[in-house]
Parts: structure tokens; C-alpha cells; sequence
């Protein structure tokens, strides 16, 4: 094993829930440093509590949940991207950088916009129910 190799085996943990503390520092460090995944996260609540509130249906909720996690998994992944950038090029303007970085947001912007559509079908019918019969 070369140098590099044992270095790299040093950080290596294989017991599970090692890896699952790991894992929930990233999400507590993503919280804390990204505003978007803040804002994503109290939307997600506020849907939740409409989801309650308007008892939708098992089907509904699974919808939900899908649009939720998508936006949630694509923010955490453009947090985690934005960082390799970082990493690698620290303050210095870069084309690519910055490509890499627009890429991801739009990857965060798709599943937004899916969630919106989904959000929409689902609670516009209650909403015109409570409002307007
Ligand atoms: N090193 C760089 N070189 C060139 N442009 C950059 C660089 N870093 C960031 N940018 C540009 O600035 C934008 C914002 O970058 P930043 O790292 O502040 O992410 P952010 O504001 O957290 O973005 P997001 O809203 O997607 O989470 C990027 O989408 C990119 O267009």
C-alpha cells in the first residue's frame, strides 16, 4: 500500500454507525452554512402541516414525499458540489467553477419546479373547495 493509499485508509470507517454520525454531520453542517436548504426545509414543514391540515389522501402523500426528497437530495448534492469548487479552486474566478455551480443549481431548480407542479395539483382542488363551494 502506497502512501497515499494508507492515507486515505486512515479516514475509512466500516462500521455503520460511524458512517451514519458522518452522515448526519453533513446534514447538521449543510443546515447550518446553506440558507436555500433552510428555506427548502421550512417549505417542506409548511406542506406537511397543509398535507394534515387538508388530509390528503395516502397516494397524495406519497407524491409529496417524492417532491420533497428530490428537492431536498438535490440541494444537499449542490451543497456538496459547491464545496468540492470550492476546495479546488478557492477564490478564484473560473469558468469552469462557475459552470459547475450553475449546473447544480439548475439541477436544484428542476426538481423545485416539479415540486411546485406537484404541489399545485394537489392542493389547488382543496384550496378552490374551502374557497369557493
Ligand atoms: N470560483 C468561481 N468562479 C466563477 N464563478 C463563480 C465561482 N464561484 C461561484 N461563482 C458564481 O456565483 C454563483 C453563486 O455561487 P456560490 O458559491 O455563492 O453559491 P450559492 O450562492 O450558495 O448558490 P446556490 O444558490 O446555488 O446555492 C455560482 O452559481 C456561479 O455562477
Amino acid at each position: 500500500m502506497d502512501l497515499k493509499n494508507k492515507r486515505a485508509a486512515k479516514w475509512k470507517h466500516h462500521h455503520f454507525w460511524v458512517s451514519f454520525c458522518h452522515a448526519c454531520q453533513g446534514l447538521k453542517t449543510a443546515w447550518k452554512e446553506e440558507r436555500n436548504l433552510r428555506f427548502h426545509s421550512i417549505m417542506t414543514i409548511l406542506v406537511l402541516l397543509a398535507g394534515l391540515v387538508f388530509r390528503v389522501t395516502v397516494m397524495e402523500w406519497l407524491w409529496l414525499g417524492l417532491s420533497i426528497t428530490i428537492v431536498l437530495v438535490c440541494e444537499l448534492i449542490n451543497t456538496a458540489i459547491e464545496n468540492i469548487v470550492d476546495l479546488i479552486v478557492g477564490n478564484q474566478s473560473n469558468k469552469l467553477a462557475k459552470k459547475a455551480k450553475d449546473i447544480a443549481s439548475g439541477a436544484v431548480l428542476v426538481a423545485s419546479l416539479f415540486s411546485l407542479i406537484v404541489g399545485l395539483i394537489i392542493f389547488l382542488p382543496y384550496l378552490w373547495h374551502v374557497f369557493f363551494s
